[in-house]
């Protein structure tokens, strides 16, 4: 008999040893699609009407997650041809079925305050869970608002997971500012109220990633977006029917993230990343490494659907240390730990902003990056919510450090890209959550450094 398939929660922790560069990274790769995208295309897709086409799609486990709780609520979605390939045929106007067990949103903070928004204006009662990371973290920022539209929530003490959603049969529509700048709850309350009775509004402090935006209207639903004195306002009235499409899901930014930063810290390296989401919003690394010095350009730049793409092209740099205003947070917001590793090696001391939201990420990245750089010889503190660290000015970093991941992706791949940079290499106490956004990450890197120098970047 096969083994039953594993839920979302449940992995084998994976030690690893991130050995200094033998050899320069250099050659063309992709990465794979973006995580943001990817659930949108998967829940959307559910919610209409048809059959939704999707390539491209990230096929990690956080949005393994999100199609696994889509299929628990009735739609089917099933794997096409290729790698990335998918198809949903959603469950449109009569919406979706009560889910017969707990949906288990695995380590994905995004699938499970979307899932709450799509749930919350219909007549059923669902059981949302997650791993031991996504159990610490505060799910308020969903559960006031959308209690506002009549929905009933039970969590768990300090409004954590597991919780219970009581939908309600026609949600009322609210008008409502975000307390933080988070694309999660601003998606959640557009999901909820696309099956709302009249006009939802959300009004943003700053400006967060806009796929929810975007894609709605791939789908057919007006979306109307407005700069306001009070911050930029988004609309939509519902109900609203989505009609079924094609999804081209672009690489994901967050995700290049760490090649480049691995070729913009190791001597000799030229890689060029291809099929990369620019999206205007997700583009704060970029402006941040280029006032670093970096000698990275963008290429063959289009529209992908409604969402900018292109290659990045970067080549080992000499950095300078910089300093990030708070107010870039939103545009890279999951790419401050791989940045740290950037400034561990510039010239001078960096200061990064306003940076309280990464305490309630997959895990505390603000501590954890900090552990992450003094525990392999960097000089780095927190003075508030800025990190201060103390470049090398170009010398490879002491490393030897054991790295504690906590359940967090982005830590454990920014310090594989560390060792990359080190004197001594440095262990990673687990690297099988690197799944989550990156599958296939350890080999890409390894695909670069097979790449003999002089040959085709
Ligand atoms: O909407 C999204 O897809 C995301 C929004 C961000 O979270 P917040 O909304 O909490 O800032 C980001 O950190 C996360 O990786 C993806
Ligand atoms: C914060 C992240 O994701 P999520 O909130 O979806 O878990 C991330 O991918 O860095």
């Amino acid at each position: 008999m096969s083994e039953p398939a594993p839920t979302p929660s449940a992995r084998t922790p994976i030690a690893h040893q991130a050995s200094p560069a033998a050899a320069p990274l250099r050659g063309a790769v992709r990465v794979p699609g973006d995580k943001s995208i990817s659930h949108r295309a998967i829940m959307m897709g559910a919610l209409a009407e048809g059959t939704t086409t999707i390539e491209g799609l990230l096929e990690g486990a956080d949005v393994m997650a999100t199609i696994r709780a889509m299929r628990q609520l009735g739609a089917t979605v099933t794997q096409g041809d290729g790698p990335g390939m998918w198809r949903v045929v959603g469950w449109g106007r009569q919406g979706p079925q009560e889910p017969a067990d707990v949906l288990d949103m695995g380590n994905a903070g995004t699938g499970a305050r979307l899932l709450a928004g799509l749930l919350a204006p219909w007549p059923l009662t669902a059981f949302l869970t997650g791993d031991g990371s996504l159990r610490k973290r505060p799910m308020k920022r969903v559960t006031a608002p959308l209690g506002r539209m009549g929905v009933g929530f039970a969590t768990r003490a300090g409004d954590r997971l597991p919780m219970a959603i009581q939908g309600t049969v026609k949600g009322r529509p609210i008008t409502y500012r975000l307390p933080v700048a988070s694309a999660q709850v601003k998606s959640a309350l557009m999901l909820a109220g696309l099956n709302c009775q009249g006009e939802t509004v959300v009004i943003e402090p700053s400006p967060t990633r806009d796929h929810t935006e975007n894609m709605l209207r791939h789908f057919g639903v007006p979306v109307s977006v407005e700069d306001t004195e009070r911050g930029r306002t988004i609309r939509l009235t519902g109900p609203a029917t989505l009609r079924a499409v094609h999804i081209n899901v672009p690489g994901d930014p967050s995700s290049a993230a760490f090649p480049l930063v691995a070729a913009l810290l190791v001597p000799g390296s030229d890689v060029r990343i291809e099929n990369v989401g620019l999206n205007p919003l997700r583009t704060g690394l970029l402006t941040t490494l280029r006032e670093m010095g970096a000698d990275l350009q963008l290429e063959d730049v289009r529209d992908g659907a409604g969402e900018a793409m292109g290659t990045l092209h970067a080549r080992h740099s000499a950095l300078k240390a910089v300093d990030v205003p708070a107010e870039r947070a939103p545009s890279m917001i999951d790419e401050y730990p791989i940045l740290a590793m950037a400034c561990a090696m510039a010239a001078g001391t960096s200061r990064l902003r306003g940076l309280e939201e990464l305490r309630v990420k997959e895990s505390d990245r603000l501590a954890a990056t900090l552990a992450l750089l003094q525990g392999n010889g960097v000089k780095a503190w927190v003075e508030g919510d800025d990190l201060f660290i103390e470049g090398s000015g170009g010398d490879p970093v002491p490393g030897g450090g054991v790295v504690a991941t906590h359940m967090d992706h982005r830590l454990a791949m920014s310090a594989v890209v560390m060792g990359l940079a080190s004197q001594k290499g440095l262990e990673v106490d687990d690297l099988s959550f690197v799944d989550t956004s990156f599958p296939g990450f350890l080999q890409l890197l390894g695909q670069l450094q097979q790449t003999p120098v002089g040959g085709k970047p």
